[in-house]
């Protein structure tokens, strides 16, 4: 069935798009890269230019094919994975996006997440998407944008509006809007799919305010849904799979199994637990999510959600100028041996899993008049793995399994000083793959099992490697004292 050499990933995250090409042996033979720029219009506010990604993503494309002389002909398929929750609404006769794209960070919907709350509405959302009612999820983004735009309502009961999260805007774009389209782990990060009966939901629609004729086809995680246009590439190229990057993670991470876990560093950091086809219910602030469709088969997930990861040493780096790059983090934090009582709670955007709140800001707390630069930076650094001991807390809680080990991936776990802190503070080994681009491979495995570019889940999990296991050394002393640290700061910074 297969007739091309390699799978194409196209990768669009909050921070930049990237394609890579995969051959048959699963591992990444090139990669081109585009950074993206975001606004911040207003205080909690995070905006992007859909434009934008989309011509990166034809640049990148373009670029990874040239660069290493591969003809369209010779791609196999295209797996489109992209960060979730960020909205676009565009005119369907024009194409052109009626604002910004509201980022999934983006706090501006908070809102319409109050009213929904005082009428009473959060056990249902709960009940039915798997969701909680937070700025976070596209389905409250969409509802500013239809009250705040001028002249959106009107378009969008026209039916003249169009809504999409990432994959759906780059799919319509790619097939010259001949398919409005999303996948199901796409969808059931928009606050308006029925997780359990795998369609949108008439009533979520009715309470937000979201006309039925805005949204895409929902469709499988893993299938051929059209072709690119010819003229984009030299020659069409079949689209087959699109899936949200935490759930392509996770099945990069070749988490097939009931129970099996993986953490994401990029932006923002996401513990995502494959439940199989249990849609289990969390008590402590976890999601319910859809990982994948495949071959007719929904698989669920657990998922911890923190906003704001990578994001924090890009602050450091561009908005204190505290470190050149965000790989420089790691010497400055190593010039000391401990943050000596520094706490910083790097909740910009509020607090996610398990706290949910949308209006928490960021805090530091234990500077004294000798605390350094490497210091901070080593505070923020210690943070994303406090982070994450709070969602693997509840993660275990919840699914009432043990982590024994965590598999890794994403931007900064090339932070050797971050993974041995990691592993420290959860006191369990933390395993970082040979191939770090998880969401990429994930894409590229979805879409290949489509055109059977691989057989099955089997030869998947096969090209799986740990490059380097962290083992904690820290004594449970040290990271009980250490971790209470932590919560006294994020209580302080929610009492602020
Ligand atoms: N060596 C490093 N140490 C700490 N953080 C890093 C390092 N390298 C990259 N990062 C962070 O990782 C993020 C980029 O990771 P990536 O997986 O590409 O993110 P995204 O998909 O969200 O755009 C950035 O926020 C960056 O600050
Ligand atoms: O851009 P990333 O890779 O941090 O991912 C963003 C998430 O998908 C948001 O839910």
């Amino acid at each position: 069935m297969t007739v091309g050499t390699y799978m194409l990933a196209l990768d669009q995250g909050t921070t930049s798009t990237r394609a890579l090409l995969v051959d048959h042996s699963g591992s990444i033979v090139a990669i081109a890269r585009e950074d993206l720029a975001l606004s911040y219009p207003q205080p909690g506010w995070v905006e992007a230019d859909a434009a934008q990604i989309w011509t990166s993503a034809t640049h990148v494309i373009r670029n990874v094919l040239k660069e290493h002389g591969i003809s369209s002909e010779q791609v196999a398929g295209i797996g489109i994975t992209n960060q979730r929750e960020t909205t676009v609404v565009w005119n369907r006769h024009t194409g052109e996006p009626i604002h910004p794209a509201v980022v999934w960070q983006s706090r501006q919907s908070a809102d319409v997440c109050e009213r929904l709350r005082s009428l009473g509405y959060a056990e249902g959302i709960r009940e039915r998407t798997g969701l909680l009612i937070d700025p976070y999820f596209s389905g409250t983004k969409v509802a500013w944008l239809l009250e705040h735009v001028a002249g959106a309502r009107e378009l969008a009961e026209a039916g003249d509006l169009l809504f999409g999260t990432i994959d759906t805007w780059l799919i319509w774009q790619l097939t010259g809007g001949q398919l409005h389209v999303t996948d199901v782990s796409n969808a059931s990060r928009t606050l308006m799919l029925n997780i359990h009966e795998r369609q949108w939901d008439e009533q979520l629609l009715e309470m937000l305010g979201v006309p039925a004729s805005m949204l895409p086809e929902v469709r499988a995680t893993s299938e051929v849904y059209g072709y690119t246009q010819p003229e984009l590439f030299g020659g069409p190229m079949a689209i087959a799979s699109a899936v949200g990057d935490q759930q392509a993670a996770l099945f990069g991470q070749a988490c097939f199994r009931e129970g099996e876990a993986k953490n994401t560093y990029g932006t923002g950091c996401f513990m995502l637990m494959n439940t199989g086809q249990h849609a289990k219910r969390s008590i402590n602030g976890l999601l319910t999510t859809i990982a994948w469709e495949i071959e007719g088969q929904l698989e669920y997930a657990l998922e911890g959600s923190v906003f704001v990861a990578g994001a924090a040493i890009q602050w450091l780096r561009d908005g204190l100028q505290m470190i050149g790059s965000a790989s420089e983090s790691e010497e400055i934090a190593a010039q000391t041996e401990s943050s000596e009582g520094v706490y910083v709670v790097p909740a910009f955007v509020g607090l996610g899993t398990p706290y949910w709140m949308s209006y928490v800001r960021g805090a530091m707390f234990g500077i004294t008049r000798g605390t350094t630069k490497s210091h901070i930076v080593r505070a923020v650094l210690e943070s994303l793995a406090y982070q994450t001991r709070d969602v693997l807390s509840v993660m275990e809680a919840d699914s009432g399994i043990t982590v024994h080990r965590l598999a890794v991936d994403g931007g900064a776990v090339s932070n050797d000083l971050l993974m041995q802190f990691q592993s420290d503070v959860l006191g369990v080994p933390v395993e970082r793959p040979d191939e770090r681009e998880a969401t990429a491979l994930g894409a590229a495995f979805l879409a290949g099992l489509a055109v059977g570019f691989w057989k099955d889940k089997a030869a998947i999990r096969s090209m799986r490697h740990v490059e380097r296991k962290f083992e904690p050394t820290m004594t449970e002393d040290v990271r009980s004292e250490l971790y209470a640290g932590w919560q006294k700061a994020v209580r302080a910074a929610m009492a602020f």
